[in-house]
């Protein structure tokens, strides 16, 4: 089994992949101030409940945008399985052309643009990741990075509106019925959501307009599967996206490691 780990700025997602598939997830919420130890006992006790043999698991591999939870969690991993994950970074390969990436790419960025252009290896391809923030990264067919878009993710945006001392009532975050919002939830869910669905297709046309051709799109992290069905240019949504790319790259990088 192969052990994937993201660690991301809301999550943390931990999944193991059979060969065939994706199975378990766990998602642990990212805490900056939780130590090594800490993480080892909420591993450990999920690790336990799930029954599986801990020797199955032979191989992982980390990406990490939070840079100081990065040592505490390869640790853990080291610890509970007995394996070296292997640690994404500028040296590993990738299947992109690395003297097209950008040096400070975060490394989820990396992930999804390596499993777009596996996905898509004759076409541009572009990867929209709706997390904390929310990303757009396009690689084309020749595995070269043409760039990125970063922005606030759905959920950020509205905290960004309201903090955490909101007068407001915590808001349900889907697609209202109308842009016309007539109470202060609905108004919110039509400036976020239709606001951010009418982004979504303008920065997919723009990018198009840019590059002087079709674009393949592909979706995938918190709140997309509930905007994808609203948007007709995407052509997948791929909720393991960020994994299958971390997968790709252990896979490249297992004689070396
Ligand atoms: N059902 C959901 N599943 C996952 N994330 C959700 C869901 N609903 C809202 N979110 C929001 O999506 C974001 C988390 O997405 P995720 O891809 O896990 O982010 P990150 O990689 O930045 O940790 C958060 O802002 C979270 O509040
Ligand atoms: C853009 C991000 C904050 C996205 O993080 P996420 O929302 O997945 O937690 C992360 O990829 C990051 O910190 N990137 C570094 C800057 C860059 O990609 O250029
Ligand atoms: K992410």
């Amino acid at each position: 089994m192969f052990l994937a780990v993201d660690i991301g700025n809301t999550n943390i997602v931990m999944s193991f992949h059979d060969g065939k598939q994706w199975g378990r997830t766990w998602r642990i919420h990212t805490d900056t101030k939780k130590t090594s130890d800490e993480y080892l006992v909420i591993m450990e006790t999920l690790w336990e409940n799930s029954g599986f043999d801990r020797t199955a698991v032979r191989h992982a591999a980390i990406s990490s945008v939070v840079p100081n939870l990065t040592r505490a969690i390869q640790k853990d991993i080291q610890r509970i399985f007995s394996i070296s994950p292997l640690m994404l970074s500028m040296q590993v390969k990738t299947g992109l052309d690395m003297s097209t990436v950008p040096s400070e790419i975060g490394q989820d960025i990396m992930c999804n643009l390596a499993a777009a252009h596996q996905m898509f290896p004759d076409r541009v391809a572009m990867t929209l990741d709706c997390g904390t923030a929310m990303t757009f990264s396009t690689v084309d067919e020749k595995g070269r990075v043409l760039g990125v878009a970063i922005l606030p993710g759905l959920v950020t945006a509205v905290n960004a509106l309201f903090g955490n001392t909101a007068q407001l009532p915590q808001v349900e975050l889907k697609i209202p019925t109308s842009v016309l919002g007539r109470n202060t939830v609905d108004s919110i869910r039509a400036g976020i959501m239709l606001g951010y669905i009418e982004m979504i297709d303008g920065m997919i046309e723009r990018t198009e307009k840019e590059l002087g051709k079709k674009i393949a799109v592909i979706a995938t992290g918190g709140l997309s599967s509930t905007i994808a069905s609203e948007i007709p240019r995407i052509d997948v949504l791929a909720p393991n996206h960020t994994l299958d790319g971390l997968r790709l790259i252990s896979e490249m990088n297992r004689e070396t490691t």
